[in-house]
């Protein structure tokens, strides 16, 4: 019986043999199999796929529909790179339009550099005192809900290791690390605060309170950006900071008065009981580049009515005064009263008054053109007359404007040209890039676009 064993081990051995044997010729069919028997169950799934790459199984008319196929695919390939051709273009115009260089800022030490909020910092004002503390070697933080502000008014600082802009609506907390804080952020022209006025009584309230309580958390000195709206349709002329205004608490503009008027309320508050250093500035008429096409304020208003030959509307009967300051003369006073160490209210404004049917023939002349100057329905609680003493701004912060209204306003028409060419530019450009076929052919195909059946 001892050879039972051994055939066993026989027999193993000759399986194992075997089976190697087999595998290895499996292997060795594997190689030499012609790859389209492998396609040959895909090409089921896929027929058209499988006609593509292996056109020697078809038949002619089958070749013809691959061939008409291919043809479509080169085309398309074609307006694709049509495409790609008008999209680099516009990549192209976009870097060349973002400044490569920031505008020189001064190198300050660690001991006088400042770390700056600016609330509504992307916007008209806001923008202008950026750009001129960003030049005093300031640490910059711009936070702006971009109701009214615009990412294009800052965009030249973006990037700058001194500057921040962040997306934030200042009636929601904010928690960050200041020195100074500037809060500009609310709408100002009329149209815009009346178009959302719980929203504006919000900004100017809620927005206002968590600013003095950040400035209170981390002992900031702050800077509340006030109106001459406080003073209402005024019954005393010129405004001095003294008067306490004639507001109409439940008209049209109440949301923006008596909101500003809360938000100094607020500030002495935060003053009184938790010494907060606050500074309160009442801003007359301002105007400049970077206003809003539709800020819906008088300067836009008229400058691009004459600019389109269009009719020069006043409102009322046009014997309404204002006095309007140049943005950069707004700008020196914000900072010298920052600056200051004077806590009351500070009229900030230029005392040159005009009527406002006499503004409307100063912008007429100044920019040419064939526009008439006509009357339109009066607004509601329109200030009759307005005009700032400035005398507190003279004594105690050695401010006065220094840019003549046709200086100011030969700048302002400048920039509104250059807008309006801008926005034709843009314009014509969509309906290019619209109206072209690569265009059409892309969103045709999405429109066909099936999903392949796997
Ligand atoms: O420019 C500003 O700084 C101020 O603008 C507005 O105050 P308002 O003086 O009413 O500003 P505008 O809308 O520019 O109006 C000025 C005058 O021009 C008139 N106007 C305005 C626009 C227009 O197309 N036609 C026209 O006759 C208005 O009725 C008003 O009498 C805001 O309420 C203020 O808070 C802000 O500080």
């Amino acid at each position: 019986m001892p050879m039972v064993p051994i055939a066993k081990k026989r027999i193993k051995v000759t399986a194992s043999v075997l089976i190697v044997l087999i595998l290895l010729l499996a292997l060795y069919r594997s190689f030499l199999k012609d790859p389209t028997d492998v396609n040959r169950s895909e090409a089921n799934l896929n027929k058209d796929h499988w006609a593509f790459v292996h056109p020697k199984i078809m038949d002619d008319g089958e070749k013809e529909g691959i061939h008409q196929k291919q043809q479509k695919l080169v085309n398309q390939i074609e307006q694709a790179k049509a495409q790609i051709a008008i999209l680099e273009d516009r990549v192209r115009a976009l870097e060349a339009s973002t400044p490569r260089k920031y505008p020189q800022v001064k190198y300050l030490n660690y001991k006088n550099r400042k770390r700056i909020l600016i609330t509504g910092g992307a916007g008209f004002v806001g923008s202008h005192l950026v750009d001129t503390l960003m030049v005093q070697g300031h640490e910059v933080i711009v936070v702006d809900n971009f109701f009214t502000g615009r990412k294009r008014n800052v965009e030249h600082w973006l990037g700058h290791e001194n500057f921040e802009l962040i997306h934030h609506d200042i009636v929601n907390p904010l928690f960050i690390e200041v020195d100074e804080i500037y809060h500009l952020a609310s709408p100002a022209s009329p149209p815009h605060y009346m178009y959302n006025p719980v929203k504006t009584i919000k900004t100017n309230t809620m927005g206002t309170i968590n600013m003095l309580g950040l400035a209170k958390r981390v002992m900031a000195k702050v800077l509340i950006a006030s109106t001459s709206e406080v003073y209402g349709d005024p019954t005393v002329h010129p405004q001095p900071e003294t008067y306490w205004g004639h507001v109409n608490p439940i008209g049209p503009r109440a949301c923006y008065d008596e909101g500003k008027r809360v938000s100094e309320t607020l500030s002495y508050a935060y003053a009184k009981q938790e010494n907060v250093k606050v500074r309160v500035a009442r801003i007359f008429n301002t105007y400049g580049p970077r206003m809003h096409m539709n800020d819906g304020r008088v300067v836009s208003n008229f400058i691009l009515q004459a600019l389109r030959n269009e009719t020069i509307t006043v409102y009322g009967n046009g014997k309404q005064t204002r006095s309007f300051q140049y943005v950069s003369d707004l700008v020196d006073g914000l900072i010298s009263l920052m600056a200051s160490n004077y806590s009351q209210p500070v009229n900030l404004g230029n005392p040159v008054e005009h009527t406002i049917e006499e503004f409307a023939w100063i912008i007429k002349k100044l920019v040419g053109g064939k526009s008439e100057v006509k009357q339109t329905d009066a607004v509601e609680d329109d200030p009759q007359r307005r005009k700032p003493d400035i005398t507190r701004a003279k004594s105690v912060l050695n401010w006065e404007p220094k840019v003549p209204l046709d200086m100011g306003l030969y700048r302002t028409i400048s920039y509104f040209r250059r807008e309006l060419e801008r926005s034709d530019q843009f314009q014509k450009d969509s309906r290019k890039y619209f109206d072209s076929p690569a265009v059409e052919y892309i969103q045709q195909s999405r429109q066909n676009f099936v999903p392949d059946k796997i």
